[in-house]
């Protein structure tokens, strides 16, 4: 895990630090600081939030995608595109790697188009 705090500043389990230009700063809490468990899901919240912060955005972002493309939604779907992104991914997340990432990016994928086509 990356022992890695960005601007913990202001950062909270629900609510991740908002920057002045719209950047997201989230605290990175290193394992091994995490000693108990109400640490450890004091942490795990804060993670989801911010989880949950940029899957909102990336789905808003993919919309936007779909409705620039020549074929958009899931008769667009672009497989090789698709295997960069879980590549991208898995080069920051090496503990995954590209065969755990896959489902999960597909998830994603799928989720955003479901929103995209449906209008939320
Ligand atoms: C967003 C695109 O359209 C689809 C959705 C993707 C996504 O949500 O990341 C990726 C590839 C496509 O299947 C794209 O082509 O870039």
């Amino acid at each position: 895990m990356n022992d890695q705090v960005i601007d913990p500043v202001g950062a909270d389990a629900d609510c991740p630090a908002r920057g002045p230009s719209g950047e997201m700063r989230v605290a990175l809490p290193s394992a091994d600081a995490v000693t108990t468990l109400a640490e450890a899901r004091e942490a795990i919240d804060g993670l989801d939030a911010a989880l949950a912060t940029l899957l909102e955005h990336r789905t808003a972002v993919a919309a936007v995608v779909q409705r620039l493309k020549p074929v958009g939604g899931f008769a667009g779907r672009d497989p090789e595109r698709e295997r960069r992104i879980v590549e991208a991914m898995a080069a920051r997340a090496p503990s995954l790697g590209p065969e755990r990432l896959a489902p999960i990016v597909n998830a994603i994928i799928e989720a955003g188009l479901d929103a995209a086509e449906s209008g939320r």
